[in-house]
């Protein structure tokens, strides 16, 4: 069996993967807060991280966490020589970049949704958005009422295929005195209870509306993409994966 660690295994996700994790074992997690287990797996600070991924023998580090926490673990990755799934979202630019000085010495795949659906929500944007060259586009997320970083890591996802199509500006919600200018797409984040995740791009034009839209219903549905993605990372040779590259396998 694959041996995992989680990184924010004391969060929403990092529950939800101990619970996904049925072909592999996690062995060992990592968080700041202030418990030494969580469901029988052992907690231990991400500064310690480097010397329990050895002392628990982990094949691959599964990391949903904040992004100051999982450059720090996929450090420790690289001084250990471990594979790491990242699945925190807001990154800065500074941020990516030591991600991919990581990606040269180990295997590391980063993706900011490990939904199959959303997957092949992005293939349909990127040819809808290449077709209806003239609508208008907006772009809509909701989530919980914890989550911290806005647009959500999807959204922005989305937002990089649509630009890979057409020269669209993001405008980040509208106030006052705005009218629309023909190459923006606005971009909408919402934050209530408990939802676990919605995107949706509206493309409007010629007397037509099509949404295309994806609802995550439940955390468990992240919780496995990352641990099939972790199954297939290791072994690999050290460089930059992406989650489309374990669904299309
Ligand atoms: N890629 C994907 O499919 C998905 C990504 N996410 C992302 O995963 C991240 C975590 O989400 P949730 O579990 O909902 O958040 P959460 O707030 O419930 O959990 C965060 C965890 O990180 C830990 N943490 C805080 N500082 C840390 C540090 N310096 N080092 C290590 N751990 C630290 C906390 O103790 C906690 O265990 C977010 O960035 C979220 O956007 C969430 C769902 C799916
Ligand atoms: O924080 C969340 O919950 C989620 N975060 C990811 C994101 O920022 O896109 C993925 C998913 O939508 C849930």
């Amino acid at each position: 069996m694959t041996r995992v660690a989680v990184n924010g295994v004391t969060g929403q996700m990092g529950g939800a993967v101990i619970e996904a994790a049925t072909d592999s074992e996690v062995v060992v997690g990592f968080a700041t807060s202030d418990t030494d287990g969580v469901d029988g797996v052992p907690v231990v600070h991400p500064a310690e991280a480097a010397a329990a991924l050895r002392e628990y023998d982990v094949d691959v580090v599964v990391d949903f966490a904040v992004p100051e926490g999982a450059l720090t673990v996929a450090e420790a990755c690289v001084e250990v020589g471990v594979s790491i799934v990242v699945g925190t979202t807001g990154f800065d630019e500074d941020g990516i970049g030591r991600l991919k000085d990581a990606s040269e010495e180990v295997p590391l795949l980063k993706a900011t949704n490990f939904s199959q659906g959303i997957q092949v929500l992005q293939r349909l944007i990127s040819e809808a958005v290449g077709t209806l060259e003239d609508y208008d586009l907006e772009l809509m997320e909701t989530h919980h009422n914890r989550k911290v970083d806005a647009p959500s890591g999807t959204a922005s996802s989305i937002l990089d295929v649509i630009q890979e199509e057409r020269d669209v500006e993001p405008v980040y919600g509208r106030e006052g005195h705005a009218p629309r200018e023909d190459d923006e797409i606005g971009v909408f984040a919402r934050r209530a209870g408990d939802i676990r995740g919605e995107h949706e791009l509206v493309l409007a034009g010629n007397d037509e509306v099509l949404s295309l839209s994806h609802r995550a219903e439940d955390r468990g549905v992240f919780a496995a993409g990352a641990l099939d993605a972790a199954a297939w990372l290791v072994g690999r040779d050290a460089g930059w994966y992406a989650f489309g590259d374990v669904v299309d396998a």
